[in-house]
């Protein structure tokens, strides 16, 4: 699903980000990407997203090649990500249900589908019942659970999330962390960049650590935590 080859970022200014990084992750495989501060894990994200391009070397997601990709396709190609930041980007005007059918509305995608899929994904996310509120009232846990409602709502084949649980109590981030699972579990490829080392040494996934722009652990898929 994901194909890194030798792929190294130099930002405007000259900061070298990324150096030189070589991983795959298999579809349907969920993983974390952890290191320091300034590490490159959101530059790793940008990067499979088509947010960010590199500066040399071979990205292919799902598929397609993303340095071959003309501007026209990559709007074509970002519906088949989900993606998940840790300050949820929530229209705080408007309802649960409005924010969660953007996506869709994007799409062109017809009332009735609309709300058959919003209510689903709201379903998944334990939060039908708040459909009309606006996200001023509901808690923070339930706010990222918003956001990673309207990152699946399009059904995409990829979940990336950055620090999804940076603002949560320990109780809440399991719940998010667990939801994530669930997703995988019905075959959803997931990749979450995270600082908490605790949560994730518990979680029977692969764990991938940037250093300094160095992929220095969890390359090669062959490292998982305990479970
Ligand atoms: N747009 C940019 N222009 C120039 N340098 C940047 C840009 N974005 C990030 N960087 C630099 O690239 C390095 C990696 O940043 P990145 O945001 O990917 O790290 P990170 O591991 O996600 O950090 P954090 O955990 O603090 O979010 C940092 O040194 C950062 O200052």
């Amino acid at each position: 699903m994901i194909h890194f080859e030798q792929v190294s970022k130099r930002y405007l200014g000259g900061h070298e980000a990324l150096k030189s990084l070589t991983f795959n992750m298999a579809p349907g495989e969920m993983a974390f990407l952890t290191g320091h501060s300034g590490a490159g894990k959101s530059t790793l994200l940008k990067m499979i997203a088509l947010i960010e391009k590199p500066s040399s070397g071979h990205i292919r997601i799902a598929g397609q090649i993303l340095n071959r990709m003309s501007r026209r396709q990559i709007p074509f190609f970002r519906r088949q990500i989900g993606l998940v930041f840790q300050n949820h980007n929530l229209l705080m005007d408007r309802s649960v249900y409005d924010n969660v059918a953007l996506p869709l509305l994007i799409e062109g995608e017809s009332p009735r589908e609309i709300g058959r899929r919003v209510r689903a994904a709201l379903d998944k996310v334990g939060l039908l019942e708040r459909e009309a509120y606006l996200p001023i009232m509901l808690s923070g846990g339930e706010q990222q659970r918003v956001g990673i409602a309207r990152a699946v709502v399009t059904k995409p084949k990829l979940l990336l999330a950055d620090e999804p649980t940076g603002n949560l109590d320990p109780k809440l981030s399991r719940e998010v962390m667990n939801l994530f699972a669930d997703f995988n579990r019905v075959g959803t490829t997931v990749l979450i960049a995270s600082h908490d080392l605790g949560l994730i040494a518990r979680m029977p996934f692969r764990v991938m650590t940037l250093k300094n722009g160095e992929l220095v652990r969890g390359a090669d898929g062959g490292e998982r935590g305990p479970n």
